[in-house]
């Protein structure tokens, strides 16, 4: 399998995505004409390519509190019935034609009430709209199953009441729950209430943790919280020395990494992300390569594909440049994420063995 993965063929493969936040990833157009329709002046562009632009570049910051500024002007349109079933509907469709087969979609319901909206209506908006994107990418031939986690901001206060609502709507489609936010200043441990409550639930959760904070923050995430994944978990590698970076066989984990990497814990990586808020220099040194080598159950994904201008083929072919990937990596990583999704075991293996083994199969022999 020697053939390098064109970006093309890379689209047409069966992907799972379990990292991407619905209000990180309108369509440039869709936040215009929601903000036309809604009477929303803020917007910083008039036309989708300026826009989109806009977006790519503010985000381009180097820094996780400014990137997250960019938030307002998408939640700022999606406070109605009508734009969060419209955003979601659409995001089902653009995974879809990605050639994403499963996708774990997030947003933060809490930040959606301005216009009146009551916490259950953001939520039964977004799953009808999910609902719609679903079956109109089922009719173009390109079915997409999407589950959706509730996430509550970590600088807020309203974690355990979303808790309670994710668990509320966990037979609709709701298959999680995250936190999300500013991370220096906020340990998830401020959330315990949440997670405890998730646990004696059987609820399962992911919390974004070392991204902008280092190893305090994952162990907390893991140790007291109890994460079943880590929203990037990038900076896991602040507990591994490598005495050779081109050799993982030189490297030494220390209790923290080997912990991870013990119970298999999935990392949600999501490289161009990073290389926006500067939690990572560059997609060629992002530790990715070495967590890969070094068998952590890393999983990639988008974050937001209107602050990256990125699709979930995007990044796969950007690794695929960086470090060399072939068709076996690429299947190594959907496999990972397809095994780290909140679904119920039989549904993950109907999909490993009915659409991902299949698929991957069909591509490698087409290019061998
Ligand atoms: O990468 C991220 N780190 C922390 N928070 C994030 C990231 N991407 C998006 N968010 C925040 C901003 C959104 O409004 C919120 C819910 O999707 O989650
Ligand atoms: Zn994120």
């Amino acid at each position: 399998m020697s053939r390098k993965p064109t970006p093309e063929q890379i689209r047409r493969a069966p992907k799972v995505l379990l990292h991407d936040h619905l209000d990180g990833g309108l369509r440039p157009e869709t936040i215009i004409e929601l903000a036309d329709t809604v009477g929303y002046t803020g917007l910083p562009a008039a036309d989708p390519a300026t826009l989109g632009a806009w977006f790519t570049s503010a985000a381009d910051s180097g820094s996780l509190d400014r990137y997250l500024e960019t938030f307002r002007h998408t939640v700022g349109v999606m406070q109605t019935r009508g734009a969060l079933e419209r955003v979601a509907a659409e995001c089902a469709e653009d995974l879809a034609a990605d050639g994403v087969v499963y996708a774990e979609v997030r947003y933060a319901p809490e930040q959606h009430l301005t216009e009146g909206l009551r916490l259950e209506e953001v939520v039964e908006a977004v799953q009808a709209g999910f609902a719609a994107g679903c079956r109109r990418a089922a009719e173009r031939g390109t079915p997409i199953r999407v589950g959706t986690l509730l996430t509550a901001m970590r600088h807020a206060a309203r974690s355990r009441e979303i808790a309670e609502l994710a668990v509320r709507y966990r037979d609709e489609g709701v298959v999680g729950f995250d936190i999300a936010g500013a991370e220096a200043g906020y340990p998830p441990t401020r959330h315990l209430d949440a997670f405890e409550y998730l646990r004696r639930e059987n609820a399962h959760f992911t919390i974004h943790a070392g991204e902008a904070f280092g190893l305090p923050s994952i162990w907390e995430a893991l140790q007291w919280c109890g994460a079943d994944r880590l929203g990037h978990g990038v900076r896991i590698v602040d507990d591994i020395t490598v005495d050779d970076a081109r050799d993982a066989d030189g490297a030494r984990l220390g209790r923290l990494a080997a912990y991870v990497r013990d119970k298999r814990i999935p990392l949600e990586m999501c490289p161009s992300s990073n290389v926006q808020t500067g939690a990572a220099d560059s997609i060629a040194t992002h530790p990715i390569g070495l967590l890969r080598r070094l068998r952590f159950r890393v999983t990639v994904n988008t974050d937001n594909r209107l602050l990256g201008g990125v699709t979930l083929s995007d990044e796969l072919a950007a690794l695929v440049d960086a470090f060399g990937y072939d068709w076996d990596d690429l299947e190594w990583f959907t496999v990972n994420a397809m095994k780290s999704a909140f679904l119920p075991f039989d549904e993950r293996l109907a999909l490993i063995n009915g659409r991902i083994k299949p698929g991957f199969a069909q591509l490698k022999w087409a290019v061998r």
